[in-house]
């Protein structure tokens, strides 16, 4: 009973692939054998060295010293047979890395013909090196020796060889110059060079391993990834060193001053200086590992081959967080059995194709947990297909999490360019192939951003901020940030940028949101009166004071829709509609996206979308209406809905840190502290609101006048005539009746009553 229990339990205990197993005690009766087993091993091991003993002359003549190399190979290769089952050895080594093995050969081959150049080979070793103890005998040691480096570990094997041989090529090099993973392998292309694993397995030659950019996101928001600038260790190390021990930040702010400030270059007309990029960290990207992404798509091809799908992984692109496997699609062929005879007369069946069809894109779709499970990974998302390709993204997430650090998406030239014509210009992050991501939030022109707790949302708000706050003076722009956690977006308090102090108070946010809907008619006046279309038409004119651009920034939008739904959704919804073309721009942020804060007409105005991780199909729904945000790792890892894309677009957020903001902070006040008035007080935006309709209780609709107009044309009032001719929702209609009989001096009572003509009219 006891030894049935204890072999079940060592069953179970191999748990995963690879755990290792513990031997079953023996039962005692075995004693015997195990004895009488040893003394076989030691008599076959004694009549062994007796053996060499008397062939020693013989034996030393033909192996030489190389004898011990062999002796040892053999050892070891005896070691791994035992140590892992022989059959999982032989799936996990023989037909993966079969040429280590070849290369492990070569490798001893090349040390006894080193041997036999000492003249202690024996007959194998001078074999080896043909007798020729010269420099024919090394080059032959070094080839082999070389041939053995390339084998067994093909990368370094390749720095070895270029790095021997590098010389006499490089001055028919192509360089292409870029990171490693970015460069395509199109089949045939000069400069193109496959690896030397694409010329072991020639399955692979074709796999690209690095995107070309992505066709259905805007040019101007997705480009090819810039090389990384040259990066100096020191930078590097100081930043580590940043991060290890964060210094005083004033003292940092002062020392970046000191080396940057004075730069003539960075002075802008107005007199501020603009913040050097040396203000932000430079973090090292993580190198992603080939080999591992060839092992993960063969296993790919494996698991959907093992459902009967038949696809390729033709494209590898390597991002940040994830690495998304291009899958070609293959066929679903009919085929039809033929009985013949061969020419013997003996009967054969013969397989004839008959008709084939391409693999449904659902089938692979459906296939994702599977595809989880076979790769060992904790949710994988699948994109099918990849926007302007004829493939199905396969995105796995990787072993290491990489950051994209903002400086390093700011140093590209496709930053630099668009930065050059749009001053709103935003750095995002690196898309799945590492290329970088940018936006212009004039184009956006709002943005609307949601995710569960945890997920991104304040670092991607501080990344965009820092991102404005790099190009732009406060005569350029003007932020007014809404903070109802208070501790998120406070730091900027003292910011010469800010419109008013940050408001952390929602009464006073929704006065806030009142004050830019009154900025925005004042705008819009201002801007007919000189014939200006846009504000940088208007900013264009001569001899006229420039407008700067305001960017209002909501950190919580749920507890502002909580203070006053019917006012958020209304104002927020016009200023989305109207303010672009004023230089008003919007970006709200929220953990909650269910419907009752991202409504049907929030959503409507606001086309330009990221989800971070959120927790259900329904939440990734309500933010992109399509789901797949619920399968994103946190951390900054986003799905980007810009304007005219039909898909989002996976990337990996930029990272700001903490210090890197209170440097920006430092940086900005250091300037002209005098100038710091901002055009708003928050004690103003109180009173915006108490005064709007002469107090909070009296407040009245912003549609109230256009009702007024309406009640003096049609001399009657009613909640459902409102309604049909305001187009708006019956709570809202019946308030909006009460507050024009209440101004005529009627009696209230009357128009309340009604019914509305349509239940879902309340769901306005
Ligand atoms: N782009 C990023 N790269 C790397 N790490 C990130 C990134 N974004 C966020 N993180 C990590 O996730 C943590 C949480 O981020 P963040 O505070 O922005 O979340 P949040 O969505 O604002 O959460 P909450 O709603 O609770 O404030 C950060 O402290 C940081 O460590």
């Amino acid at each position: 009973m006891s030894i049935k229990k204890k072999s079940k339990l060592n069953i179970n205990s191999r748990g995963g692939m690879g755990g290792k197993r513990s031997k079953p005690d023996r039962p005692s009766h075995s004693g015997k054998s195990d004895t009488a087993v040893t003394m076989i091993k030691v008599v076959i091991g004694l009549g062994l060295i007796a053996l060499v003993i008397s062939f020693w002359s013989t034996i030393g003549a033909v192996f030489g010293l190389g004898l011990i190399l062999l002796i040892l190979g053999i050892t070891v290769a005896i070691a791994v047979f035992k140590r892992e089952a022989v059959l999982e050895f032989a799936r996990k080594t023989t037909f993966i890395y079969w040429y280590r093995w070849i290369g492990a050969i070569v490798l001893i081959a090349s040390i006894w013909g080193l041997l036999g150049i000492m003249g202690s080979g024996g007959a194998v070793g001078n074999a080896i090196i043909n007798s020729d103890t010269g420099p024919g005998g090394f080059v032959r040691v070094t080839g082999l020796f070389v041939l053995a480096l390339v084998l067994m570990v093909p990368a370094a094997g390749w720095a070895v060889t270029k790095w021997l041989f590098g010389g006499i090529s490089r001055p028919f090099r192509v360089d292409k110059n870029r990171p490693g993973a970015e460069t395509a392998y199109p089949a045939g292309t000069p400069g193109n060079r496959p690896t030397l694993r694409q010329a072991i397995a020639p399955d692979r030659q074709n796999i690209e391993r690095k995107p070309a950019p992505e066709t259905a996101i805007p040019a101007s928001v997705m480009v090819e990834a810039e090389e990384k600038p040259p990066v100096e260790k020191a930078a590097a190390a100081k930043s580590d060193k940043d991060a290890r021990e964060p210094r005083d930040l004033k003292q940092v702010s002062q020392d970046v001053w000191k080396k940057y400030g004075e730069t003539a270059t960075l002075l802008t007309a107005d007199g501020w200086r603009l913040p050097p990029v040396e203000i932000l960290d430079y973090t090292p990207e993580i190198e992603y590992g080939e080999a591992d992404n060839q092992e993960r798509a063969r296993m790919i091809e494996e698991a959907l081959g093992s459902y009967g799908v038949e696809a390729a992984v033709v494209q590898i692109n390597a991002g940040p967080t994830v690495t998304q496997f291009g899958v070609e699609p293959g066929w679903d062929r009919k085929v039809k059995e033929i009985k013949e005879k061969d020419k013997d007369g003996n009967p054969v069946t013969k397989q004839v194709e008959t008709g084939r069809t391409r693999v449904k894109v659902d089938r692979i779709s459906s296939l994702s947990n599977d595809l989880a499970l076979a790769l060992a990974a904790p949710s994988i998302r699948i994109e099918a297909p990849i926007p302007g390709k004829s493939l199905v993204g396969i995105e796995v997430p990787n072993t290491m999490l990489g950051s994209v650090s903002m400086r390093s998406v700011i140093e590209t030239t496709a930053f630099q360019k668009l930065k050059a014509k749009a001053p709103l210009a935003i750095a995002l992050g690196k898309g799945a192939g590492g290329e970088a991501v940018i936006g212009d939030l004039a184009k956006m022109p709002h943005l609307l951003i949601a995710g569960a707790t945890g997920s991104g949302k304040t670092v991607c708000l501080n990344a965009l901020i820092c991102c404005l706050l790099m190009n732009n003076t406060p005569s350029d722009v003007r932020f007014i940030m809404v903070d109802p956690k208070r501790v998120e977006l406070t730091p900027y308090n003292s910011m010469p940028h800010l419109a008013a102090p940050v408001i952390v108070d929602v009464d006073k946010a929704i006065g806030a949101l009142k004050w830019l809907a009154g900025e925005m008619d004042r705008r819009y006046k201002t801007m007919a009166e000189v014939t200006a279309r846009n504000i940088d038409a208007y900013n264009k004119k001569p001899g006229i004071e420039k407008m700067p651009y305001l960017v209002l920034v909501i950190d919580e939008l749920a507890d502002l829709m909580m203070a006053g739904f019917d006012d958020v959704e209304h104002l927020l919804c016009r200023l989305a509609q109207m303010a672009r073309a004023v230089g008003i721009h919007l970006v709200v942020a929220t953990q909650r996206p269910s419907v009752d804060v991202i409504t049907g007409l929030i959503k409507a105005n606001f086309p330009t979308r990221i989800s971070f991780a959120v927790t259900s199909q329904v939440d990734s729904r309500t933010i992109l209406d399509s789901i797949g945000a619920e399968k994103l790792l946190g951390r900054g890892d986003m799905l980007y809905m810009p304007t005219d894309a039909a898909k989002p677009k996976r990337l990996q957020g930029c990272y700001v840190s903490d210090q890197e903001t209170e440097r920006m902070v430092y940086f900005w006040n250091g300037q002209h502290p005098d100038a710091n008035s901002p055009m708003l007080k928050v004690e103003e935006l109180a009173s915006t609101q108490a005064n709007a309709g002469g107090g909070a209780a009296k407040q009245r609709d912003s549609l109230f006048e256009t009702a007024m107009q309406l009640a003096e044309e049609s001399g009657n009032i009613s909640a459902s005539f409102l309604q049909r001719k305001l187009h708006i929702g019956y709570p809202r209609a019946a308030r909006l009746a009460d507050e024009v009989k209440e101004a005529l001096g009627q009696d209230t009572d009357d128009g309340g009553a009604e019914v509305p003509a349509d239940d879902n009219t309340l769901l306005r």
